[in-house]
């Protein structure tokens, strides 16, 4: 999992112009990303956009819900498949090793907006909360989801997840180092608090359509499909350390007694 970046020709043989432009790129791609997403959470929310989950032009296809089951299967297709070892190992003889994670942060962003893009309202009501303490009660959840999401980023590492890390070390002539095993703040009660967040904001609303519970329950099935995968790549490089707290801690739903790793 490291790549060394500190042979006798500089690190991965690259020029000093050349490290330069995979930290730009790696910049580049992060800010790219980070805006995206807050269009994201605004589209989910139904805020502000001309172009929302529930609002926009339809596009001229039969059976709107499959268009965008079929967007999120997309979005789950790219996330999987890139983030597997054998995909990294073969990519990375195309694109820099120390700009694989940008890239994938870039290409998770092209997809993203592709589903904002072509999503496809479908503004049938499932439920509509009006009394204004439920009301409330729902938006405020929504923000609560997006704000553990964030808060759980940086309670990992968020530089790494989002490649800025892997360019930074790369251009000061750092050895990459993975990020090893953490548990604290949420993590010491939960072990998905991040997709615990995605959660909460894409099921937390007063007003469900059908187009937004389609979005709601796509995105969560692939979360659960999301999680095994990655729980299943975590053992194997965590080891036994993260069986044992695989063990002991929930998935999704907090646990009052935090962690405590006693072996
Ligand atoms: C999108 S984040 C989601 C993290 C976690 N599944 C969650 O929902 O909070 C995925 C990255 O977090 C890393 N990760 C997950 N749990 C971790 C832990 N306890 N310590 C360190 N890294 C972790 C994985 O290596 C993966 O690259």
């Amino acid at each position: 999992m490291t790549y060394d970046t500190t042979d006798a020709a500089g690190p991965t043989g690259a020029s000093r112009g050349g490290r330069l432009f995979a930290l730009l790129y790696g910049v580049a791609a992060y800010l790219f990303f980070f805006a995206t997403f807050l269009w994201f959470i605004f589209f989910t929310g139904g805020i502000l956009l001309p172009k929302t989950v529930d609002s926009g032009a339809l596009i001229d296809a039969p059976l709107p819900a499959l268009v965008n089951l079929g967007l999120i299967a997309l979005f789950g297709l790219q996330h999987s498949i890139m983030a597997r070892q054998g995909f990294k190992r073969a990519w990375t003889r195309v694109v820099p090793k120390p700009a694989e994670r940008s890239t994938y942060v870039l290409a998770s962003t092209l997809v993203l907006i592709l589903v904002i893009a072509l999503w496809q309202p479908l503004p049938t009501p499932v439920w509509t909360v009006t009394a204004p303490l439920p009301y409330w009660g729902l938006w405020a959840l929504f923000g609560l989801g997006w704000a553990v999401l964030l808060a759980s980023t940086f309670m990992t590492d968020h530089f790494d997840l989002f490649g800025l890390r892997q360019v930074w070390f790369h251009y000061t002539g750092r050895s990459y180092t993975p990020v090893q095993f953490r548990a604290r703040w949420l993590y010491r009660h939960m072990r998905h608090p991040l997709y615990t967040g995605f959660l909460i904001a894409f099921w937390a609303t007063p007003e469900m359509t059908v187009g937004h519970l389609v979005l709601a329950a796509g995105f969560s099935t692939y979360i659960v499909i999301g999680t095994l995968c990655e729980e299943r790549d975590l053992k194997a490089f965590f080891g036994e350390r993260y069986r044992r707290y695989c063990a002991a801690m929930p998935r999704y739903l907090p646990r009052l007694r935090p962690w405590r790793d006693d072996a």
